[in-house]
């Protein structure tokens, strides 16, 4: 639906599914291919849209303006950084886009499916990922990864339903949009993880 000659690749799943690990060997393997390619995160991307992502990580606020701010961020960062490098031919790997603001403010915190998809229609000018790599883990497991490594954020801290909510939105929005979906099983070891996603690579990369 893109008239870019790069590649828009996502990258998603609940805190602690493995994502940021994936995202490294994926990052490896395209680059070891001669393609160039831009890395880059959401919220943030942009020098502003970090200074959003402070905000919205870290403030309490109402679920509506969340979201704004997080649309506000995703503009700013498809106008600067993912259309200009689709543009040119690049490609880009981003940790998050647009399923993420679906899965939790929708599934996880329940705002209106319908105002999400005005603001994604308003924001994204007409850009959409190629390919969506979602990590699915259950919760335990999720939680249990997270507690060994680090300090929780604000969304991290929160409770089980609001995970499970969050991962079942992921997974209605992958059996949604099967073409660009790809549901990765993130219970399993990181070699059988790189090497199923070394095979649905080896049938996209040029
Ligand atoms: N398949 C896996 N098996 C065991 N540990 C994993 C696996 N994937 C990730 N981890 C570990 O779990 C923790 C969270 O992974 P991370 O990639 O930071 O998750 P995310 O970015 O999705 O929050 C890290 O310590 C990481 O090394
Ligand atoms: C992009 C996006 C992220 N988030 C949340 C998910 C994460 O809990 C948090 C930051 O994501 P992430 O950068 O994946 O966190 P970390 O660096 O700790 O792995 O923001 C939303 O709630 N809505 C969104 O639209």
């Amino acid at each position: 639906m893109t008239s870019h000659s790069g590649k828009f690749i996502t990258f998603e799943g609940i805190d602690g599914a493995g994502k940021s690990t994936h995202i490294a060997f994926v990052t490896e393997y395209i680059r070891s291919r001669g393609i160039n390619l831009v890395s880059t995160r959401e919220p943030g991307g942009t020098p502003l849209g970090e200074r959003i992502r402070e905000l919205f990580l870290h403030e309490k606020m109402h679920l509506e303006t969340e979201t704004l701010l997080v649309f506000a961020s995703r503009r700013e960062h498809v106008a600067q950084v993912i259309a200009p490098a689709l543009a040119r031919g690049d490609w880009v790997l981003s940790d998050r886009f647009t399923d993420a603001s679906f899965a939790y403010q929708s599934g996880g915190r329940g705002l209106d499916r319908a105002k999400l998809q005005t603001l994604a229609d308003w924001v994204h000018g007409g850009l959409s990922p190629d390919l969506t790599f979602l990590f699915d883990v259950p919760l335990d497991v999720a939680r249990a990864r997270l507690d060994a490594t680090r300090d929780l954020d604000k969304f991290e801290r929160e409770q089980a339903d609001f995970f499970n909510a969050t991962r079942n939105e992921y997974l209605r929005r992958a059996a949604e949009f099967p073409g660009r979906f790809r549901v990765i099983d993130s219970s399993q070891t990181i070699p059988a993880i790189q090497a199923r996603l070394a095979a649905i690579l080896e049938g996209f990369v040029p």
